[in-house]
């Protein structure tokens, strides 16, 4: 682990980032996703069994295309996190997705036991033939930035804990809402006789996002930074979706608000197309038809 230190420290600065206003690709390479990739790679090698940590609310963008080679060749579970903000309609039909694709996959919330112990089960029954055989296992959280590896490590310490309540003491993994929290890889003990080992990794992500509409959907997931993406763009982008699958905004909630004394652009509405995110004048929705939905849910491929 020393080793990946030495790497961050020749790494390229935090600064290497950049969006092609045009419509290009979306680059959040910063210096310690460049080193991470590398070291994950090098100790996938290692590794029993992979977690493969993506966002339940986009499945498929939300994989790091440039570790799926190795990835597939390992013991992996996928883990669709944060499924209590995905669209529990479409939920079943995701990890019906995976089971075709004969890969493991279990949808959870990193915050609560009952659904981590879950995944736990899956991957207890697939290191079922080495853990008579190792004395020592190792299994490799991984995973695009901020869609919950870390807390989905420390909710595997705290079931670990109440399991062997022997082991040593360990440092709670870094949990925080914008991504790139983990920087370096860390190891948990999380089991005895054999020692099952966990690695939390940096989230990392491919070095060039070339499809706009994955880094949009990333921007909005919280896995690339907004000032990467630029904020406007996100926000003409949630708009687009919304717009096109017809869901009805909050129009109440936005007129309460204006009660309190917030002023709002003039009383019209934009309809965006997917193409070019351009708005066209469209006639105003009845507001009467509109009711309310949480718009931070279900929104998401
Ligand atoms: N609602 C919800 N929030 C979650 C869940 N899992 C994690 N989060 C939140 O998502 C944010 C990111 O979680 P982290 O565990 O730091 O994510 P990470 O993948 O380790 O992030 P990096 O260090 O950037 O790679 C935090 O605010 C967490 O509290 C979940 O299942 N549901």
């Amino acid at each position: 682990m020393s080793g990946l230190k030495e790497l961050l420290k020749k790494g390229l600065g935090l600064g290497d980032m950049a969006f092609n206003a045009g419509g290009g690709a979306i680059t959040w390479f910063p210096g310690h996703m460049a080193a991470a990739t590398r070291a994950i790679r090098h100790r996938l090698k290692l590794a029993d069994l992979v977690i493969e940590v993506r966002d339940a609310r986009i499945p498929l963008s939300s994989a790091n295309a440039d570790l799926q080679p190795h990835l597939s060749a390992k013991r992996r579970v996928v883990a669709l996190n944060k499924k209590d903000l995905a669209n529990p309609n479409i939920m079943h039909k995701w990890t019906h997705y995976f089971e075709t694709c004969n890969q493991n996959c279990v949808a959870i919330n990193a915050h609560s036991k009952s659904s981590v112990k879950k995944l736990l089960e899956v991957v207890e029954f697939k290191l079922k033939e080495v853990i008579c055989k190792e004395p020592t296992l190792l299994v490799m959280v991984v995973g695009v930035p901020n869609v919950g590896k870390s807390a989905l490590i420390n909710s595997i310490h705290q079931i670990a804990k109440s399991r062997f309540p022997v082991q040593e003491k360990m440092k709670r993994a870094a949990v925080g809402p914008l991504p790139g929290v983990t920087q370096d890889i860390a190891g948990f003990k999380i089991a005895h006789k054999p020692s099952i080992y966990v690695l939390d990794t940096p989230g990392v992500l491919v070095p060039s996002i070339s499809d706009i509409e994955t880094g949009l959907k990333l921007a909005l997931a919280g896995s690339v930074k907004d000032s990467v993406v630029g904020e406007e763009r996100i926000v003409q982008y949630l708009l687009a979706v919304l717009n096109t699958r017809g869901t009805p905004l909050h129009w109440k909630h936005l007129n309460n608000r204006r009660i309190d004394g917030i002023e709002y652009e003039a009383e019209e509405n934009h309809e965006y197309s997917l193409k070019n995110l351009k708005p066209k004048r469209r006639n105003l929705p009845n507001r009467s038809d509109l009711v309310y939905v949480e718009v931070t849910s279900s929104i998401f491929l």
